[in-house]
C-alpha cells in the first residue's frame, strides 16, 4: 500500500503552534571517520507526522539514530523536546529499519513486544499491571496478539515488522520513531500500521518516519529531504518541489528536450508520473522504460 494519507484527516490534537520538536545546528553525524551527514541545520515542528526522504544511503536512518539517541553526533547541536538527547531518550520510541534477531533466537512474539517495557520498567523489576497492559494493548493494536506466543522465527517479513511496531508502542512514548514501516507490507498490514500513525498524531505525538513513498511523504505534515546533508525541511509542498526532487534523484534524465526547471521559469513536462515513487522511478530508468 502507498500509505499516502495517514487516513487523510486532520490532527484533532495539534501540538502548541511553533513548539519544536527537534532542533539542529551544524549537525555533523558519522561512523567513526566516514561521515553520513554533512554539517546540516534545521526544525521538525512538535506533533504531527514528519517524512524523511532521500535515496538509498542518503543518510535517512543515520538522522533518525541520532535523533533517538542510538548515535552521537559527531559534531553540532541537537536538541530534542526541548533538551539533550540523552534527557529524553525515555520519550522517544524508536523502531528500527529491520530489527536483527540471529535466526534461532528463541523469542515469542510477547517477548519482543515485553521488550519496550524495559527502559521504562528496568530489566530487573518485576512487570506490574501497566506493563502487561501496556504489552497486551500493543499487541491489540498491532495485530499480533493471535501470535504471541509464536517466536520470531516463525514469522513472515510482514507480521515481524508488525511486531517491532508493536514493541514500539508498548515502550510508551511522546515520540513514535518508524524507519521505513511501510516497506514489504501487504495492504492489511500497511494500512494497520497508517492507522497506528494517525491515532498517534490524534493524540498528540509526534511520529517521524523514513520512506521511499513519495506519496507517504506528501501526506506528512513535515518533510525532511536527505542527500547527504539536509536539503530541504519544512511543509511537503515547499519541500517537496520538483526542482529539490530532481536534484537530490537525479531525475534530470527524465525529462525531454529543453531547458531544465527552473532554468526557463517554465514546468517542463516530465514522460513519467511525477507521482510514482522514487523506487519506481529507479526501476523504470534500470529496466529501459525510460529514456
Ligand atoms: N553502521 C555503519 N557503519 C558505517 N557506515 C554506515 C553505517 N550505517 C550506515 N552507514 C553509511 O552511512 C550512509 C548513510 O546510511 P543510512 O543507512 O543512513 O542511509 P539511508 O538513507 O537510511 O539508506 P536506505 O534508504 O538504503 O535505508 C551510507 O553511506 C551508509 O553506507
Amino acid at each position: 500500500m502507498s500509505a499516502g494519507s495517514f487516513e487523510n484527516s486532520p490532527v484533532s490534537c495539534p501540538a502548541a503552534a511553533g513548539a519544536v520538536l527537534v532542533e539542529a545546528r551544524d549537525l555533523v553525524l558519522a561512523y567513526g571517520h566516514q561521515v553520513a551527514l554533512e554539517a546540516s541545520s534545521f526544525q521538525v515542528p512538535l506533533g504531527g507526522v514528519t517524512a524523511v526522504i532521500g535515496p538509498n544511503g542518503s543518510g535517512k536512518s543515520t538522522l533518525l539514530q541520532a535523533i533517538a539517541g542510538v548515535l552521537e553526533p559527531a559534531s553540532g547541536a541537537l536538541t530534542v523536546l526541548g533538551g539533550s538527547v540523552r534527557e529524553n531518550r525515555q520519550r522517544i520510541s524508536y523502531v528500527m529499519q529491520s530489527v536483527v534477531f540471529p535466526v534461532g533466537t528463541p523469542m515469542t512474539v510477547r517477548d519482543v513486544v515485553r521488550m519496550g517495557r524495559y527502559p521504562a520498567a528496568g530489566w530487573l523489576r518485576p512487570f506490574s499491571r501497566a506493563d502487561r497492559s501496556a504489552v497486551a494493548e500493543a499487541m491489540e493494536q498491532m495485530k499480533v496478539h493471535d501470535l504471541a506466543g509464536r517466536h520470531l522465527d516463525e514469522l513472515s517479513g510482514g507480521q515481524r515488522q508488525r511486531v517491532y511496531v508493536a514493541q514500539g508502542l508498548a515502550q510508551g512514548h511522546e515520540v513514535l520513531m518508524l524507519d521505513e514501516p511501510m516497506t514489504g507490507l501487504d495492504l492489511n498490514s500497511a494500512r494497520t500500521i497508517d492507522r497506528i500513525i494517525h491515532a498517534e498524531t490524534t493524540h498528540g505525538h509526534s511520529v517521524v518516519l523514513t520512506t521511499h513513498d513519495l506519496d507517504e511523504a506528501r501526506a506528512a505534515d513535515h518533510v525532511i529531504l536527505v542527500n547527504g546533508r539536509v536539503v530541504s525541511s519544512g511543509p511537503p509542498e515547499k519541500v517537496m518541489t520538483r526542482a529539490n526532487l530532481e536534484a537530490v534523484y537525479g531525475l534530470g534524465s527524465l525529462h525531454g528536450p529543453g531547458p531544465s526547471p527552473g532554468e526557463s521559469g517554465d514546468e517542463v513536462p516530465l514522460l513519467v508520473d511525477p507521482d510514482c515513487t522514487a523506487e519506481e522511478l529507479q526501476e523504470r530508468e534500470q529496466s529501459g522504460q525510460i529514456p
